[in-house]
């Protein structure tokens, strides 16, 4: 299928937050050029003390609305969004290439991400997670889903029941699971991430105990705990619904949140959540609490 690729301007300094703002916008990939005309594929680049500017071609789905990617990646990056270009590729398996520069990644003490069809050797006690993204966000590199992986790998979420809101790849859900939950639904309003959320399941063993629905279409269920990784304008407008979906005493924790942002996600929820401490990975933070009320 056909890709949209947009091209940016950016400084190096803001990197990192344009980085994470478009995987965050759904990004299928995203390649990095600096100013010096080197092509680089890992992000980081941002820290090489002589780019000041580098281009970054990212590519979206083809369903991808631009004029509804550039009002929602304006609304987070403000004037770091520059030199906007917007076109349509030729078809070809964009979807594919992140598998050649993915490698096994380690998330809190147990949980391994492994990409479908390697078989590394891991240490003892590992949980490895068998993943292809499809094209659903979720490839655990992200630090908003790193975060997410760690809170659920230091959670007693043993013989639990989960909800995974956004689930994207299912990623979060498959390692709760993993991790011994009894069960973990994963609900997505992208059917894209329904069906590799499935496959994901299938693919770790895990797919009786992750069922997959669209969001409107999910049966009742009230949680024991409850982790949504998405943007955090979307969590405040969906706090209430995200408070019901746990039960009283039940654990959340919510990422995809900026610095700075925290606070704006915890007050809509008014209430009824004693907080922890946010816990910090770059520019993203993760806020959990237990619901009280
Ligand atoms: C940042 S991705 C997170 C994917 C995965 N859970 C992870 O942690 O890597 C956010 C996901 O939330 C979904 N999403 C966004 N808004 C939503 C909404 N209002 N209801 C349900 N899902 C939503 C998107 O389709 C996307 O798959």
């Amino acid at each position: 299928m056909a890709q949209l690729q947009v091209t940016l301007e950016v400084a190096a300094g803001d990197l990192d937050a344009v980085d994470g703002a478009l995987e965050l916008a759904g990004a299928l990939s995203q390649t990095y050029q600096a100013d010096d005309g080197t092509v680089l594929l890992e992000p980081g680049v941002g820290e090489h003390p002589l780019w000041e500017q580098v281009r970054v071609d990212a590519l979206f789905p083809p369903e991808t609305d631009p004029d509804a990617l550039h009002t929602l990646l304006a609304g987070q990056l403000g004037e770091r969004l520059r030199g906007w270009q917007a076109e349509t590729l030729e078809d070809r398996a964009w979807e594919r290439e992140w598998l050649d520069h993915f490698r096994p990644m380690a998330f809190g003490e147990r949980l391994w991400i492994v990409p479908t069809g390697a078989e590394p050797e891991l240490p003892a006690g590992a949980v490895p997670i068998h993943l292809d993204p499809g094209l659903a966000f979720g490839t655990g590199t992200h630090e908003t889903t790193a975060l997410c992986l760690e809170w659920l790998d230091g959670e007693p979420i043993a013989g639990r029941n989960g909800l995974d809101y956004g689930a994207g790849s299912g990623i979060l859900a498959v390692a709760a699971v993993r991790l011994g939950a009894a069960c973990c639904m994963a609900v997505d309003n992208d059917p894209q991430a329904v069906v590799a959320s499935r496959e994901n399941a299938e693919r770790n063993g895990v797919a009786e105990d992750v069922p997959s629905y669209a969001v409107d279409q999910r049966p009742a269920y009230c949680a024991d705990f409850l982790v949504a990784n998405i943007l955090a304008s979307t969590l405040v407008d969906l706090a209430d619904e995200l408070r019901d979906g746990v039960r009283v005493g039940g654990r959340l924790a919510l990422s995809g949140i900026l610095r700075g942002q925290e606070q704006q996600v915890m007050d809509a929820f008014q209430g009824g959540i004693a907080w922890d401490a946010p816990r910090c990975c770059g520019d993203w933070v993760l806020v959990s609490g237990t619901r009280t009320a």
